[in-house]
């Protein structure tokens, strides 16, 4: 079936093909087959390379509908089609995933920019920010600026090889203002073991997906100390606690009942005990700091990308530009941690600090 035969149906492309962009495939690749909205094609942009068999990946996913080195032993379903090339995956196509680790995003949409049909939505899945020079820029507002599109989000507890594997999950989808579109994305994502929720908070949905990562990191220092689960409920709750009073601080009409969504919570939970950030962040632990994250995240996830690290950076500018370092002691220490200012074992003792505002206080005029 070919877009131009079926004008009136909806053509999906997925921009990204790693570990959570090959997941996003099968599963709108399994509703573009259900519903008679969609094209049954799902065309998937591949940033390509060379496998060691010396093949190109995109080659290898189209001969076995399989993504070898980001999801290897789950079929994408047939009517997903791996694409090398930007433009030619996103020609025909009015519904736009995006799903790339977030430092790539910026030079994507560069490359689309101007090059897009007229009626084009899009919705990110990508879970991080981008700090210039004005301040900071949620991920769905660089592509909604820089394209010129309306873009929704979704996020949520959604550790991709257990939904590769169709174990239950939920998550939330969240849009600015036409529900309509919102439902639309929804239908395409949501399978019986994929529940999604819409609400009406794109800023706020964003924010825990993108936060959620930082607190990642210190749950995994907690974890690399060896220091029991007390200290990571603690540190989990003041991390939630600095989540939602910095998602508010950046955006007032973030709403409350967010948090309790599954991508606020639920996703803290998910990451905190099976994600990347957390994996990796135990390992810097455990080596006390010695080994820089870049090195360990190459070593330990093959191609994989961590978030938490450069947001950790990002939140930080975002404090320091702000003078906000006192309500964010936790934020503050993990990018301090990170970059090796300090060591690991300060992710409990920032508390310990006794600042010169609090002494002021009891002195007697
Ligand atoms: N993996 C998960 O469990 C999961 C779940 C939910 C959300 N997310 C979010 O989805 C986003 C994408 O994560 P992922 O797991 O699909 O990716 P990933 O961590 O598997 O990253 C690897 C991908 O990055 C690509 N890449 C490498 N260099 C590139 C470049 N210069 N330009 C463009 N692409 C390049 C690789 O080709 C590969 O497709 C992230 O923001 C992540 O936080 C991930
Ligand atoms: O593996 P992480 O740490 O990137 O987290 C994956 C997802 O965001 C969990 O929802």
């Amino acid at each position: 079936m070919k877009a131009e035969e079926f004008p009136d149906k909806y053509k999906v492309a997925v921009i990204g093909s790693g570990n959570w962009g090959s997941v996003a495939a099968k599963l709108i690749a399994s509703n573009t087959l259900n519903y008679n909205i969609f094209h049954d094609e799902v065309r998937m942009w591949v940033f390509d390379e060379t496998l060691p068999s010396g093949e190109k990946l995109s080659n290898v996913i189209n001969q076995t509908n399989i993504n070898v080195k980001y999801l290897p032993g789950i079929e994408l379903g047939r009517n997903v089609i791996a694409d090398p090339d930007l433009h030619t995956t996103v020609r025909d196509a009015n519904m736009l995933v995006f799903v790339t680790p977030h430092q790539f995003v910026d030079g994507v949409c560069k490359r689309l920019a101007g090059k897009l049909r007229g009626d084009v939505e899009a919705i990110s899945l990508i879970k991080g920010m981008e700090v210039k020079v004005d301040g900071p820029h949620m991920i769905s507002s660089v592509i909604s600026k820089q394209l010129g599109v309306n873009c929704c989000v979704l996020m949520g507890a959604n550790i991709a090889d257990e939904i590769a594997e169709e174990k239950f999950s939920e998550a939330t989808l969240g849009y600015s203002e036409n529900k309509e579109v919102a439902e639309r994305w929804a239908r395409l994502f949501a399978t019986p073991y994929f529940a999604v929720t819409a609400i009406q908070d794109v800023e706020g949905v964003e924010l825990c997906g993108t936060l959620k990562n930082v607190v990642a990191i210190a749950a995994g220092f907690v974890d690399g100390l060896d220091m029991g689960s007390n200290s990571k409920a603690a540190i989990m709750r003041i991390g939630l606690n600095e989540m939602r009073a910095f998602s508010k601080r950046l955006f007032p009409s973030v709403r409350e009942d967010t948090f309790f969504e599954s991508c606020g919570v639920a996703d803290l939970i998910a990451t905190c005990f099976g994600g990347r950030n957390r994996k990796v962040a135990e390992a810097f632990a455990i080596h006390g700091g010695k080994r820089p994250f870049k090195e360990l995240e190459a070593e330990m996830l093959q191609g994989q990308k961590l978030q938490g690290v450069s947001t950790a950076k990002e939140v930080y500018e975002v404090l320091e530009s702000n003078r906000w370092f006192d309500s964010f002691p936790l934020f503050r220490t993990i990018h301090e941690i990170c970059i090796g200012s300090i060591p690991p074992s300060a992710i409990v003792h920032y508390k310990a600090e006794v600042h010169p505002s609090s002494l002021q206080q009891k002195s007697v005029s």
